[in-house]
């Protein structure tokens, strides 16, 4: 059975530290794969939400003070409860971002980290071209990567336009390219917890971050063509494409 049909028939419940931007496409993309989206920052419920969980999904994007503690519980929480954990580390290289990850990273393991080239260049301790939450360099190769799954033991998906999976030694790519996909603030945080509701139902950890990666790219470049390149409407077309493509799997 396909990862996808194993997300319509076991409705896994995703838990997402979410970022206060993106936070209902993460949600609808969540839903339209066929799974439960839930949305906390709320320390005392940490917990309980955790043991329903099948995943937990932590976006650094609007970082607050009173958020380390809340990503530090639950992230040894979900270590605890083998429940996998995606990190998306947006704009990492920022000083204050960092320290919080380094703090993290040194207390927990992330089974995945999902970041654009300039955030995943800076778990190799690289430096490449960024402005806030963008990377600017466009290729980049996957030698920092590799570096990076070696140094934090996480699969890593590297983004941009040709997208990155690798273990460390494994390496595998997406080349799904859309212009619209820059445009639209959120696409990456929506493939974090498309990532994300794929390991809540499957053990393989690179292979369901790549099947997750290429679904999503894929329905990208369709909805591009479904609204002829213009970006107003790619969201919608692309969470269309999301919810047709995810029930036609076998
Ligand atoms: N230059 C690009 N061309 C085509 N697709 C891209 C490009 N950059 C990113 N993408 C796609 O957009 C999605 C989000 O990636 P990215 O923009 O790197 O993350 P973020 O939004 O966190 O910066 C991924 O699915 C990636 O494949
Ligand atoms: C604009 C912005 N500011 C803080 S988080 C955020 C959204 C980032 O989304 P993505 O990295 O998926 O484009
Ligand atoms: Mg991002």
């Amino acid at each position: 059975m396909s990862i996808l049909t194993q997300i319509q028939k076991v409705k896994p419940l995703v838990l997402n530290l979410a970022n206060q931007v993106t936070t209902q496409r993460v949600a609808d993309v969540i839903s339209f794969l066929g799974a439960s989206p839930l949305m906390t920052k709320e320390i005392q419920e940490i917990e309980s939400l955790l043991t329903i969980a099948d995943a937990l999904v932590v976006n650094i994007g609007t970082i607050s003070e009173a958020d380390g503690p809340i990503f530090l519980k639950a992230c040894q929480l979900a270590n605890q409860m083998n429940k996998p954990i995606v990190l998306d580390p947006v704009a990492v290289n920022v000083p204050y971002r960092a320290s919080v990850v380094n703090q993290l990273l040194n207390a927990v393991s992330f089974d995945i980290i999902r970041g654009n080239a300039a955030e995943i260049a800076w778990f190799a301790d690289k430096k490449v071209v960024s402005k806030g939450i963008d990377a600017l360099e466009l290729t980049v190769s996957p030698e920092n990567a590799k570096i990076a799954a070696k140094r934090t033991g996480a699969i890593i998906v590297q983004t941009g336009k040709t997208d990155v999976v690798t273990d460390g030694n494994k390496v595998l790519f997406v080349s799904t390219d859309s212009p619209l996909f820059k445009v639209n603030v959120g696409c990456g945080d929506m493939l974090s917890a498309t990532i994300g509701t794929f390991v809540a139902v499957s053990d393989n950890l690179i292979q369901s971050a790549y099947e997750a990666t290429k679904f999503f790219g894929e329905a990208g470049v369709r909805a591009t063509e479904d609204v002829q390149n213009l970006p107003g409407m790619f969201i919608n077309a692309f969470l269309d494409e999301i919810y047709q493509k995810a029930r036609e799997a076998k």
